[in-house]
C-alpha cells in the first residue's frame, strides 16, 4: 500500500497554501477543503506573514503565486523542512540547480515543480516530444487569458525545450524557413530552436498547440484548459505523491509515470 493511500479524512496531509487569494491559489484552498485526505492548516497571500505555513505544523506548501517570489518562498519551505508542490512559472534550469542545491542537505524532503498540472496538457507535452524526430519542423503557440504575468507561458516554453531536446538527439537540424525580413517578433521568440508564439485575449484560460510539419502533411496536438478545475487532480496528486519523492521532481509526467 503506498503512502498517499494511508492517509485518510482521520489523518489528512496539512497543507498551507502560498498565493491562497489568486486565481490559482483560491481553487487550490477549495480542493485542499474538500479532499478527504488533506486538510488545509494555512492559506497565506502577498503581505502575509508566511510563517503561518511552519507555525500550523503545514507537511506540504503548495505555491501559486508570481515568478518574482517563489524562489525566496522555495527556499523557505526547504529551509524550514516543509515539501512544496510548485505551480508557479519561471523556472530555469539556473534555477532548477539551485533548488536541487538546497535540497542536498535534506534528503528527506521532496520538491515537485510542474509547468502544468492539467492532465491533457502532460500527455500534450509526452505526445509532442516523440513525434519531434519525425518531423522537420516545429512550432509552438500559446493562448491565456489577458491578466498572465509571463510570457511565452511555463507550459510553452517546457514544451518547446523537449522538442528541442527530442530535435537534436534525432539529429534534425534547423527547420527549414526562408524568411529574411520580419518585423520585430513577427516569429515569436526561441526556445532550444522551437518558435513559441503567445497569443493574450480576455476570454481564454490556458491553451496550446503543438504544430508539425512535414512533407505533404501537418500535425497540430491541442489542449485547451477551460477552467482552473482542470489543473486540480494533477495539484492533489502532486500533494499526496511529494511526501514519497524526495529530492526535485520536475513535471507531472514523472508522478504519472508517462
Ligand atoms: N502549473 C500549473 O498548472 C499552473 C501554473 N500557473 C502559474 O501560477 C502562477 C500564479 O497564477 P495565477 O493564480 O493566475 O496568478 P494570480 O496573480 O491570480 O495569483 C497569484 C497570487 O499570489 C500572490 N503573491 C504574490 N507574491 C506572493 C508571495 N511572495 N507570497 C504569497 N503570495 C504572493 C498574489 O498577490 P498580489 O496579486 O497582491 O501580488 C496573488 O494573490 C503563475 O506563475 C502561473 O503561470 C497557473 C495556472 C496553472
Ligand atoms: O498563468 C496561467 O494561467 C497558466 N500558467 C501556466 C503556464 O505558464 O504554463 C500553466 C497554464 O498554462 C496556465
Amino acid at each position: 500500500m503506498t503512502e498517499a493511500a494511508d492517509r485518510g479524512h482521520d489523518n489528512p496531509i496539512r497543507v498551507g497554501v502560498l498565493g491562497a487569494r489568486g486565481r490559482m491559489g483560491a481553487q487550490v484552498v477549495q480542493a485542499v477543503e474538500s479532499s478527504p485526505d488533506t486538510t488545509l492548516v494555512a492559506a497565506v497571500d502577498a503581505g502575509d506573514d508566511r510563517a503561518g505555513i511552519v507555525d500550523a505544523g503545514a507537511e506540504v506548501v503548495v505555491d501559486f503565486t508570481h515568478p518574482d517570489a517563489v524562489m525566496d518562498n522555495l527556499r523557505f519551505a526547504v529551509t524550514h523542512g516543509v515539501h512544496a508542490v510548485v505551480g508557479t512559472t519561471g523556472f530555469t534550469d539556473e534555477r532548477l540547480a539551485t533548488v536541487r542545491e538546497w535540497l542536498t542537505p535534506e534528503p528527506g524532503l521532496g520538491v515537485l515543480i510542474a509547468p502544468n498540472f492539467a492532465l491533457g496538457a502532460v500527455l500534450a507535452m509526452r505526445f509532442a516530444e516523440q513525434a519531434a524526430r519525425f518531423y522537420p519542423a516545429c512550432e509552438v503557440i500559446e493562448l491565456h487569458h489577458d491578466r498572465k504575468a509571463d510570457a511565452p507561458s511555463g507550459t510553452a516554453a517546457h514544451t518547446a525545450r523537449l522538442v528541442g531536446r527530442a530535435r537534436a538527439a534525432a539529429g534534425l537540424g534547423p527547420a527549414p524557413d526562408a524568411t529574411t525580413s520580419e518585423l520585430p517578433g513577427a516569429r515569436g521568440a526561441t526556445v532550444e530552436g522551437v518558435r513559441v508564439h503567445s497569443v493574450r485575449l480576455p476570454g481564454l484560460v490556458a491553451h496550446e498547440e503543438i504544430l508539425f510539419g512535414g512533407t505533404g502533411e501537418t500535425l497540430t496536438i491541442r489542449h485547451d484548459s477551460l477552467d482552473r478545475s482542470s489543473f486540480m487532480p494533477g495539484v492533489l496528486l502532486g500533494v499526496r505523491s511529494v511526501l514519497r519523492r524526495p529530492g526535485l521532481t520536475v513535471g507531472l509526467e514523472n508522478v504519472l509515470e508517462l
